[in-house]
């Protein structure tokens, strides 16, 4: 088996949406770049995640808007068809799961594309095992360094009998072709709570099983409270605070036994967060801990002398927003470039769940962990929510102090993740409540809940 060497300036590892963004935007600005990608360029979120997702989710929320129609607008009959969801996400979303857009994309800016499993091999050292055709691996030398870019996969809990099951995680449930008439859904986080409704609205018997006290349990307590009590009206079957202690397949069922009972579906989706496995890209040959549950990364993204790492990996947001954020930072840096260090204290997150749950910066209880003493405000959707005869809430997070500004803020509604985007900006910049109090709110907007609810702190 033959072993080539080649010499790059930089190799990336990895190309999900982090890894393909800096290994482009480094090739654009004249570095010899490496792209090494186990599977498909472009990362989970084009094929398995983001893209796929929303596109079920807004098949769903068109489904739901047709069955409002009645007592705002006429009448309505809705006959959900899966077909043309499966259609788009394979034709449109993946191109039946073929990255050859992306590979050509990325080839077209000079870098060169790596196909095969990558592993860290020595000091800025990639061996590539032999992927395909290919005769023997490659061993990939980095001048400047390597950028770890190798994302997360989905964690499948340790319960007895789940294992030997046919269990979907994420990427069963995005390439379905049909629906199932039952499905259990473990974990009521942004995965189990998104993919969970979509199901529900086209049919599917869905129960969710969450181990923790409500759903989005990382979210404000107002936003689970509200996704439980949309769910219960939607026919979605919550149990929280639930401990799934075996789980078993016969025939063509899945049984969860719980403390208290057993639950019955024709499917299981593995909804229960992300993982990084540090040991299998070699990580310790440049004295990172593999048994770390993240890659520790200072405010330019590095790792350690000639090492980078940006994305799911350096735990800081399992987001495709955050990966491309500090894609860019670390491309900064690799080019010596001055920029603004990586920050975090306004990172956005938005479940697309209906309605939208958007967060940004600390919630209450994060602040209060972290000894600041806060001040909170919880509004309603104000003037539009009742005419669009929504539920939501604003819920605002300002530390206490003679002139404060925001360091948090949550939003539950239609186009939540689009209200976020001020509420965003606000706790970026750090501008004080006093100045977002004299702007004028557009009426009847949305966002508009934000000045009322901004009213009402003290
Ligand atoms: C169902 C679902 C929905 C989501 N929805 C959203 C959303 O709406 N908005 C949002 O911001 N985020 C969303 N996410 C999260 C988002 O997909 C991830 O945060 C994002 O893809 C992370 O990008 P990344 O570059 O870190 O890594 P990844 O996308 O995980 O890509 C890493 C790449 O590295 C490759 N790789 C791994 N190991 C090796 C190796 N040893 N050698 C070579 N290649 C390797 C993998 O094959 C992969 O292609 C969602 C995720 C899921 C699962
Ligand atoms: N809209 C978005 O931006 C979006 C959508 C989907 C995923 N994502 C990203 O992907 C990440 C992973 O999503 P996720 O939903 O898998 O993870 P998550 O961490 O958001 O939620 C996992 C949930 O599973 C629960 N859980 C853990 N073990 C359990 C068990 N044994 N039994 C029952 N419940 C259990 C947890 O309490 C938690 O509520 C998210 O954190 C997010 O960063 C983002």
């Amino acid at each position: 088996m033959g072993v080539e060497t080649e010499e790059f300036d930089v190799v990336v590892l990895g190309l999900g949406p982090g890894g393909e963004e800096i290994g482009q935007r480094l090739a654009e600005a004249g570095l010899a770049v490496a792209g090494v990608e186990a599977e498909l360029v472009g990362g989970e979120c084009p094929y398995w995640g983001c893209v796929p997702s929303k596109m079920m989710l807004r098949a769903a929320e068109l489904l739901a808007e047709g069955r409002r129609v009645p007592g705002m607008a006429g009448s309505s009959r809705i006959e959900p068809d899966w077909a043309p969801v499966a259609r788009r996400i394979r034709e449109e979303a993946t191109d039946d799961w073929n990255d050859k857009v992306a590979a050509d994309r990325f080839a077209g800016t000079g870098a060169t594309l790596v196909r095969g499993r990558g592993r860290i091999t020595g000091d800025r050292e990639v061996t590539v095992e032999a992927a395909g055709d290919d005769a023997g691996g490659r061993v990939l030398r980095a001048r400047r360094g390597i950028v770890l870019a190798t994302g997360s996969v989905a964690a499948v809990p340790p319960i007895p009998g789940l294992a030997e099951t046919p269990y979907w995680t994420n990427r069963g449930a995005i390439a379905a072709e049909q629906v199932p008439e039952s499905l259990i859904v473990l974990g009521g986080g942004a995965i189990g709570a998104e993919l969970a409704q979509v199901f529900a609205r086209f049919g599917a018997e869905v129960t969710v099983l969450e181990s923790a006290a409500r759903l989005l349990p990382g979210e404000e307590p107002e936003a689970g409270e509200l996704l439980a009590k949309v769910f219960a009206g939607e026919g979605i079957t919550v149990r929280t605070g639930t401990k799934v202690t075996r789980v078993d397949h016969h025939g063509s069922a899945f049984t969860a036994m719980t403390e208290d009972g057993s639950h019955r579906a024709e499917r299981l989706l593995v909804a229960t967060g992300r993982r990084v496995d540090l040991a299998a890209v070699g990580a310790g040959a440049m004295g990172l801990d593999e048994t770390a549950h993240a890659v520790e990364v200072d405010e330019r993204m590095r790792a350690g002398d000639g090492l980078w790492a940006i994305g799911d990996v350096t735990g800081q947001g399992a987001f495709t927003h955050m990966s491309i954020y500090q894609a860019g930072i670390a491309r900064a840096d690799i080019l010596g470039e001055d920029g603004p260090p990586g920050r975090r204290h306004a990172v956005p997150r938005v479940t697309f769940t209906d309605p939208e749950v958007g967060g940004v910066g600390l919630t209450e209880a994060a602040a209060r962990e972290r000894g600041l003493a806060v001040r909170t405000v919880v509004g309603d959707l104000s003037g539009r929510g009742w005419i669009h005869g929504a539920e939501g809430f604003v819920k605002l997070v300002a530390e206490d102090s003679a002139d404060p500004v925001l360091v948090g803020a949550s939003v539950a509604g239609p186009y939540a993740g689009e209200v976020l985007g001020m509420l965003t900006l606000a706790v970026h910049a750090r501008v004080p409540v006093r100045e977002l109090r004299s702007m004028i709110y557009a009426y009847p907007t949305f966002h508009r809940a934000v000045g009322d609810a901004l009213k009402k702190m003290s």
